[in-house]
């Protein structure tokens, strides 16, 4: 098959794969015919002006919302219309955009939480705290350290989460969503209110997880993080897909500066 505006689809792998996807509220087509994949292995971005239903689209592949039409296939699977739970366990992860921590957990007990998705006694025992085995327990317990580790926060695992630094917050997070073992990651807005410093380390941070096998699909409005990680990059205006490529090619998309010289806020 040949690619669609600048992307060549002949001999790719897609883990995702979204056809026709439209989502209406009312009125409003929020989404509004969206195709596009992502290969296994890769990082790819969605940008797009405030409102251009970025995070719609997030709350569509993930099941928080259902589509108004179209297809999305999950590793051969389509899951449109399948419940949150039931696509986690197929192996996708995801964070919000408002950090969502438990109160009163350390950030170590966050990311066991994570991890419940995947055990044997599953997502409820780990709700309700139903007993686990000893083992299991032992075992999420040290995989969740590794994870806390790999974000450089071991040291904060028995801090209560909420009282972390923001950018502290977000690693906790990104932890929790590993501790599934998705296949693919969905990060929504990952640097949104952190510092240079900090969004250079959760640039190293998604890259480090790409290097773990994990494909990686976000929404994010720095475009410094997104030109510098991504191998490719969907542009949302207004709901539909307004160009797909890689990051040097967005750059030069005169349609892509025109939508973002437009807007007040642009990167
Ligand atoms: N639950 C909802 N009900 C009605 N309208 C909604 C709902 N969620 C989003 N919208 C509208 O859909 C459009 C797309 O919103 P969305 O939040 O997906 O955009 P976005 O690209 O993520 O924006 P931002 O960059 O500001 O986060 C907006 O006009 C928004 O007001």
């Amino acid at each position: 098959m040949s690619g669609e505006r600048g992307v060549n689809t002949a001999g790719r792998e897609p883990i995702l794969s979204l056809h026709g996807v439209h989502k209406r509220f009312g009125g409003l087509h929020a989404v509004n015919d969206v195709s596009f994949m992502v290969d296994a292995g890769s990082i790819k971005a969605v940008i797009g002006p405030n409102g251009a239903g970025k995070t719609t689209l997030f709350n569509l592949i993930a099941g928080n919302l259902p589509v108004s039409a179209g297809t999305i296939s999950f590793r051969g699977q389509e899951i449109q219309g399948r419940k949150t739970h039931q696509i986690a366990r197929l192996g996708m992860a995801r964070t919000f955009q408002n950090i969502k921590l438990f109160h009163g957990m350390t950030a170590l007990e966050c990311v066991m939480v994570g991890r419940h998705v995947q055990s044997r006694s599953g997502f409820f025992a780990g709700m309700f705290s139903l007993p686990l085995t000893w083992k299991e327990e032992r075992l999420i317990r040290a995989r969740s350290m590794e994870l806390l580790e790999l974000m450089q926060i071991a040291d904060l695992a028995d801090t209560e989460a909420t009282s972390l630094a923001f950018g502290q917050q977000r690693a906790v997070e990104m932890a929790r969503a590993l501790a599934s073992e998705p296949k693919l990651l969905l990060l929504d807005e990952p640097a949104a209110g952190l510092n240079i410093y900090e969004t250079a380390e959760v640039a190293r941070l998604i890259s480090a997880i790409r290097d773990m096998g994990i494909t990686v699909l976000l929404v994010e409005h720095d475009m410094s993080l997104v030109m510098d990680i991504s191998d490719e990059i969907v542009v949302l205006s207004f709901g539909a897909k307004l160009a797909e490529d890689t990051p040097p090619n967005i750059q030069q998309n005169a349609e892509v500066i025109k939508i973002y010289l437009g807007e007040d806020d642009a990167a």
